[in-house]
C-alpha cells in the first residue's frame, strides 16, 4: 500500500469507529482486525502502520468526530508528514479543501473532562490517560518464581512482588511459560489493587465480580490453594473462561457462581456473614484503562455512568453481607472519577453502620478522598500503571 493508501483506510476504519461508538457497537481493536481481514493485500507492515494511524487519531480526537476523514484532518494538522498525503492519488484521500470539519482535539468529551477534572484528572495527569500501556506480566506462584523463572526476554521487575513488564506488543502468547501458566497477563496496578485483599492460605475470600478471573488467579496465588475462593460474576460467557484458565494455573480452590443480577444472595445465601475478605472489582465505566481502549471515551453517557454508580452502590451493599466480623471488604473500580470511586465508598460507610475505613498499605498509589473515607488512586501519570480506586472496610 502506498503511505496515501494506508491514511484512506485508517479514515474508512475510524467512520466505523465512530459509527460503532455511538452505537455501542464493535470494539475498535475488533474493526481493525476485520479490516485487515478482510484486505488481504494488506501486508503486516500495512497493517501495523494503519493500525497506528487509527489510534493516534482516536488518542488525538477529545469529542466524538463528525467523520474519520475529520479525525485524520485533526492528526494531518499536527503533522505536516500526513497532511502531505491528502494528495489526491489513486488509492488516497481526496486533497484537503479550506472550510472543511477538522475533529478538535483533546483527551476526552468536555463533558467526561469536566467530570474528570472535578476528579483532579486534568493537563498532564488527563493526557496520561490517552498514553499507550506497557504489558504486564504476574508471575504465578503457583507454578514458578520472579528470581528464577526462565523467560525468552527478562522484563522489567516492578514494584508488586510477582510483575515483570514488557515492551507493548511482546508476543508472550508464544512463550512456553504463558502457555503452561507460569506467566498471566496482568496490569501492574491491577496485581497491586489485588494486595489489598491481603489473601492469607486457608480463608474464605469472594471475588464477587470475578469475570473471567484475572484477580480470581492472583488470589488463588497468594493463598496458596488453601481454603476456599469464590469466584461469582453474573455473566455466564465471562466466568466460563475462568475454568480453564484456573486449570491452567493450577489454581485449585476455585468454587464458581453464576449469579442473577438483582438476586445475587440467591447463590450466595449460604456465604452471609462468612467470608474473611470479599473483593468487589466493580464494573465501571473504564477511564483508567482508556489507554488500551482509547475509544471508551467516545462510548460513554452521563446516564452509564449513572447506572455504574448504582451497580456499584448496589455491590457494597451485597457485599457488605457477606463478610465476617473481623473481616475485609476491598472495593476496586478502574475509573478515575470519584463518582466511581472515593464518592461510592464515603456513601458506603456513611450507610453502614460499624464499617469502618482501613486504608491499605499499598506500596504504590497515593490517598484518594475524605479523611475517614479514604482510598488509594494509581494513576497512569503518577504510578505508570492503569487507572485504579482502591479501598479496603473493616467490620470490627
Ligand atoms: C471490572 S469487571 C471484573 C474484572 C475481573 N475481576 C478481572 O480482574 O478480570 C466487573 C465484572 O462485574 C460483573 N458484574 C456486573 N454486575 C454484577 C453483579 N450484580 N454481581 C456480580 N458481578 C457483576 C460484570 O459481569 C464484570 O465481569
Amino acid at each position: 500500500m502506498t503511505p496515501a493508501a494506508r491514511v484512506k483506510a485508517a479514515i474508512d476504519i475510524l467512520d466505523k469507529v465512530i459509527d460503532a461508538a455511538k452505537g455501542q457497537g464493535a470494539p475498535a481493536d475488533r474493526i481493525v482486525a476485520d479490516w485487515a481481514k478482510a484486505n488481504r493485500y494488506a501486508g503486516s507492515k500495512d497493517r501495523r502502520a494503519v493500525r497506528e494511524l487509527v489510534y493516534d487519531a482516536i488518542r488525538h480526537c477529545g469529542p466524538v468526530p463528525e467523520s474519520g476523514r475529520a479525525a485524520m484532518l485533526a492528526l494531518a494538522n499536527r503533522d505536516m508528514a500526513i497532511s502531505a498525503l491528502f494528495d489526491g492519488s489513486q488509492y488516497g484521500p481526496a486533497a484537503i479543501q479550506p472550510e472543511e470539519p477538522v475533529a478538535k482535539s483533546g483527551f476526552a468529551p468536555a463533558w467526561l473532562a469536566k467530570r474528570l477534572s472535578a476528579s483532579d484528572v486534568k493537563g498532564a495527569e488527563g493526557a496520561a490517560l490517552m498514553g499507550r500501556a506497557p504489558l504486564d506480566v504476574r508471575v504465578n506462584t503457583l507454578k514458578a518464581d520472579r528470581a528464577s523463572i526462565d523467560l525468552p526476554e527478562p522484563g522489567e521487575p516492578l514494584v508488586a512482588p510477582h510483575a515483570l513488564r514488557f515492551e507493548a506488543g511482546t508476543q508472550i502468547e508464544q512463550w512456553p511459560a504463558y502457555r503452561e501458566g507460569r506467566i498471566e497477563v496482568q496490569d501492574h496496578g491491577s496485581q497491586i489493587a489485588c494486595l489489598a485483599a491481603e489473601p492469607r492460605a486457608g480463608e474464605t475470600v469472594i471475588d464477587l465480580c470475578a469475570g473471567a478471573g484475572g484477580k480470581t488467579l492472583a488470589l488463588a496465588a497468594a493463598m496458596e490453594n488453601r481454603g476456599r475462593l469464590i469466584a461469582s460474576d453474573t455473566d455466564k460467557r465471562r466466568l466460563s473462561q475462568l475454568g480453564p484458565r484456573a486449570e491452567r494455573a493450577g489454581a485449585t480452590n476455585v468454587e464458581q457462581r453464576l449469579l442473577d443480577p438483582g438476586r445475587e444472595m440467591e447463590a450466595l445465601g449460604d456465604l452471609a456473614g462468612q467470608a474473611d475478605c470479599v473483593l468487589i472489582d466493580a464494573p465501571c465505566s473504564g477511564t483508567g484503562t482508556w489507554r488500551r481502549k482509547p475509544e471508551a471515551k467516545w462510548r460513554l453517557t452521563p446516564d452509564r455512568l449513572a447506572r455504574f454508580s448504582a451497580t456499584q452502590d448496589a455491590l457494597l451493599a451485597l457485599g457488605a453481607k457477606l463478610v465476617k466480623p473481623g473481616g475485609r471488604l476491598v472495593f476496586i473500580t478502574c475509573s478515575l472519577l470519584d463518582e466511581e470511586g472515593a464518592d461510592r465508598f464515603a456513601h458506603f460507610l456513611d450507610s453502614h453502620d460499624g464499617w469502618r475505613a482501613d486504608l491499605p498499605p499499598l506500596p504504590l498509589g497515593r490517598p484518594r478522598g475524605g479523611e475517614n473515607a479514604q482510598g488509594i488512586r494509581l494513576s497512569p501519570f503518577h504510578d505508570g500503571t492503569d487507572g485504579f480506586f482502591v479501598a479496603r472496610g473493616r467490620l470490627p
